[in-house]
């Protein structure tokens, strides 16, 4: 469990990203930051493995206040994924994927047997692994990406929006590969994007933020889109309008749901039971 008690962040320059945030995590579920541009989710994250240090508040990991712990020891057991894959130019996809056991002084055959089969994990083939990440696509630097941040096979992952910089169709390609290492691996995910759509599909929690990180709401997305608790979310996660805003229509003895744009969504039927 990750928890955030009164974390405010103000940077050298004055700027107050975070006011007073106060959130807790908890493990082996996907929860989701989403918030328009500089609402300081990336902030929040980085504070999380401690590439930025709050300027004042508690954060803990499992009871453990992150502060006592050395940065560089906290960045080595948490995974950490960012968009356009932040992988280094001149070491091949092995390699990538290697560094951090490397660095935490796991031997070369060992680290390599250990980052082919997290190939296999994400979906990468095997024969990709002396390529250089130029010679790849944008979806397959993301899986590296992936890889990578699971090489050390940490509790928590921490992803900030991975899945940014590549086509809708490879984005959705990836993110149903996410939702299926999640069922198998089940850590604690942190995920950050802008995308309403995105945070639905892959949250268990989802969290909107406004500027500031002020929570505008949290819950699961079904309690979010039943519920929404201001205007402002309600507009955010488009409860009112498009495809999420469904009407049920009598058709010939049964029920279709039409969404506000008067296309046909689906059918109404009963929930099934196991
Ligand atoms: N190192 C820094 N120094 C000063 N201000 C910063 C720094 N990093 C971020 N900020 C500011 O803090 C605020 C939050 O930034 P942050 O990157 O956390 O937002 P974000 O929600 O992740 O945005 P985006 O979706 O655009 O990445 C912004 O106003 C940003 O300009």
């Amino acid at each position: 469990m990750i928890e955030f008690r009164h974390i405010r962040k103000t940077f050298d320059d004055g700027t107050t990203a975070v006011e007073d945030f106060n959130l807790v995590i908890p493990s082996h579920q996907t929860t989701v930051l989403v918030g328009s541009s500089g609402c300081g989710k990336t902030t929040l994250l980085r504070m999380i493995n401690r590439m930025v240090d709050a300027s004042s508040g508690d954060l803990e990991i499992d009871g453990e206040n992150v502060s006592r712990i050395e940065a560089v020891k906290l960045r080595r057991r948490i995974g950490y994924v960012m968009q356009n894959s932040g992988l280094l130019p001149h070491r091949t996809v092995i390699d990538n994927i290697a560094t951090v056991p490397r660095l935490n002084g796991v031997p070369k055959k060992d680290a390599h047997a250990r980052a082919l089969e997290l190939m296999d994990t994400v979906g990468l083939d095997r024969s990709m692994a002396q390529r250089y990440p130029s010679q790849l696509s944008g979806g397959q630097q993301q899986r590296v990406g992936v890889a990578r941040g699971l090489a050390v096979d940490p509790n928590i992952l921490l992803m900030d929006e991975p899945f940014g910089a590549v086509d809708p169709i490879v984005r959705a390609e990836l993110q149903q590969e996410l939702l299926r290492l999640q069922r198998e691996l089940g850590k604690t995910v942190v995920f950050v994007t802008h995308d309403i759509d995105e945070a639905f599909l892959l949250g268990d929690q989802v969290v909107i933020l406004e500027k500031g990180a002020r929570i505008a709401q949290q819950g699961a997305p079904e309690q979010i889109l039943a519920n929404p608790a201001s205007d402002f979310v309600a507009s955010f996660v488009g409860a009112e309008r498009g495809k999420r805003a469904l009407m049920v229509r009598e058709v010939d003895g049964a029920r279709v749901l039409v969404d506000a744009d008067g296309t046909v969504a689906g059918r109404l039927v009963e929930e099934r039971t196991a």
